[in-house]
């Protein structure tokens, strides 16, 4: 056995740069792309790409050298998964809502060597460009710029010489991409959100982005002919691997430039659209659209979501418009989704609030992780499955980061004993799924007790009159944290913070009960959309605690 061979027959370095060009002969003439006026074939989307790559190489590009882009979700972005990596290089796509300084500092520290700017983004990639001039003081090479013009309107380049669709002209259609000697080069460079710490970047494999396309495809069951609405930032883990996942269906991309209701309304019924991946936080934005926004939703659309946890309460009201909702858990270092929610069929039989809070849980590993687990960080043994004991949630398999560029420290901190530590706190439930309950800097511990912040913004949500919760610790001179709430109401002035707490008496333990609710027009969030609880932590320490009336509600009680 152990004579038979590897041959350029039977292996072959796995990366997800093969989908397309099967997708330009199997899917040759299907849609791949629309985008307003613009709309391509697989075919064309391949020739492009290969044109694209071409030209990159031109331009004195090498492997593992850093392309970075700053754009919405518009076929260029969707054609540089492709191009980027056919050309040896890494693929480094910027969070659009980061500021100048942030921007400067990605491109300072990835030393990325070309940098693709859309014409919207222009002012904001200038004035990175000047701090990244100005910090370097002359030490860092500058990366070339490629402005991307309006495709379907172009208005002409002001940011350098070069752009887009030239490179795309001057390319070589018949130039099929460097080839791939090892499969855990690097393909992709994404930076986490910077929720808990400073932003870290990220580095995909080629095995790994391959292994994690073909994990969600199967895990959410997309089949063929897929109309996949871009809804959530392909600069988001590479669209969670979608953005290969839609070429390794032969499905069609619709690009959007901006995720508002009345835009993702209109592009599900014109297009009918079958999937879109979002944060929980565009739920309220489609449940509170105004009824000009809506349209009835038709087709069977189905939603994959993750990111923040989805309360219970909001996946009920997103199934009530008629959306097929499938919850994920992931996060940048496991290339996206790392656990979906498996629906069993027997659950279709039980109470609809029953079945909402267990697809509140975040699930089971996709299929090509190797192992998950939830374990006690100190000792590193595995907690019972009994739905309350918290530990640590832990991932090892292919579809986990490389490391992060140029962080030695953060890497090993994150690789320990066979283990990537995810920072996040849950339990394992007895049918082995997984439940968040926190991530381990937002664990509020009160008088010994662990308290989910999580759990307790999920029973806060279901107040008719709470739109938004984030639940944070507060010193506490007995016990040290106490949980404060902050809340968004829908309409001002509906409640008072007595009778918030009088409701968490009804359905919190005591010791769980918020010792102060402060009312807030909006929550500071992430570009990304998570609640930035550092800061709410901060707010908290300088609130009172509630003291009064003492009748209504014994808070002072912590048993
Ligand atoms: N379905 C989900 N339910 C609850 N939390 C989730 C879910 N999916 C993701 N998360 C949270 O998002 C985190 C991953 O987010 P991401 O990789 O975007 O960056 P970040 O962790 O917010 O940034 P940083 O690591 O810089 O603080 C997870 O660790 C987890 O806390």
């Amino acid at each position: 056995m152990n004579k038979l061979a590897k041959s350029l027959a039977n292996y072959v370095p796995l990366t997800p740069v093969t989908f397309i060009k099967r997708a330009s002969v199997v899917y040759s003439n299907r849609t791949s792309i629309i985008y307003g006026r613009t709309s391509f074939t697989w075919r064309q989307t391949y020739e492009r790409c290969c044109r694209l790559s071409y030209s990159l190489r031109s331009l004195n590009l090498y492997r593992n050298d850093v392309v970075s882009v700053l754009a919405p979700n518009i076929p260029a972005l969707y054609e540089m998964h492709f191009a980027v990596p056919m050309a040896g290089a890494v693929l480094n796509a910027i969070n659009t809502r980061l500021d100048a300084k942030n921007i400067a500092a990605i491109l300072r520290h990835s030393e990325a060597k070309v940098f693709f700017v859309d014409y919207e983004y222009v002012p904001q990639a200038s004035v990175a460009l000047r701090l990244l001039m100005v910090g370097s003081k002359g030490q860092h090479r500058m990366p070339l710029v490629v402005e991307i013009d309006d495709i379907n309107k172009p208005k002409g380049v002001s940011l350098g010489k070069l752009e887009y669709e030239q490179l795309i002209n001057d390319g070589n259609p018949e130039y099929s991409g460097e080839k791939l000697e090892d499969e855990w080069d690097a393909i992709a460079l994404n930076y986490t959100s910077g929720t808990t710490s400073e932003p870290k970047g990220v580095v995909y494999s080629h095995r790994g982005a391959f292994l994690s396309t073909m994990s969600l495809i199967q895990g959410w069951e997309m089949g063929t002919e897929a109309v996949f609405l871009w809804s959530l930032p392909m600069f988001h883990c590479n669209g969670w691997t979608f953005t290969w996942g839609v070429a390794a269906r032969g499905g069609t991309n619709v690009c959007i430039r901006n995720t508002t209701a009345e835009e993702i309304y209109k592009s599900i019924s014109t297009h009918n659209v079958t999937h879109m991946c979002c944060a929980p936080v565009v739920f309220n934005i489609l449940l509170e659209a105004k009824a000009h926004e809506r349209r009835r939703i038709i087709s069977n659309v189905n939603i994959l979501t993750g990111g923040a946890p989805p309360a219970a309460a909001l996946l009920e009201k997103m199934e009530d418009l008629g959306f097929h909702i499938t919850h994920a858990y992931g996060l940048t270092e496991a290339t996206g989704p790392a656990l979906v929610c498996e629906w069993q069929s027997k659950w279709n039989q039980l109470p609809r609030d029953q079945q909402m809070r267990l697809k509140a849980r975040q699930g089971v590993s996709i299929l090509t992780l190797a192992d998950v687990d939830v374990k006690n960080k100190k000792t590193m043994e595995s907690v019972p499955h009994d739905g309350k004991t918290m530990g640590e949630i832990v991932l090892r398999g292919s579809s986990i980061m490389k490391g992060y560029l140029k962080d030695e420290k953060e890497t090993a901190k994150a690789f320990q004993k066979g283990w990537f530590l995810t920072g996040d706190v849950g339990v394992i439930h007895p049918d082995g799924y997984i439940e968040i309950k926190d991530r381990s800097k937002d664990v509020i511990v009160s008088g010994g007790e662990n308290i989910s912040s999580v759990e307790l913004e999920a029973i806060l949500l279901k107040h008719p009159v709470i739109l938004e919760a984030a639940v944070v610790a507060m010193p506490h001179p007995r016990w040290g944290e106490s949980p404060c709430a902050f809340v968004v109401l829908r309409k001002t002035g509906s409640t008072t913070e007595t009778e918030i707490l009088a409701y968490c008496m009804k359905y919190m333990s005591k010791f769980m009960v918020p010792k102060k609710v402060e009312f807030v027009e909006v929550l500071p969030k992430t570009e990304t959309g998570k609640v930035l609880k550092k800061e709410l932590r901060e707010v908290a320490k300088t609130l009172k605690i509630y003291n009064k009336p003492r009748k209504t509600i014994d808070l002072e009680m912590n048993v």
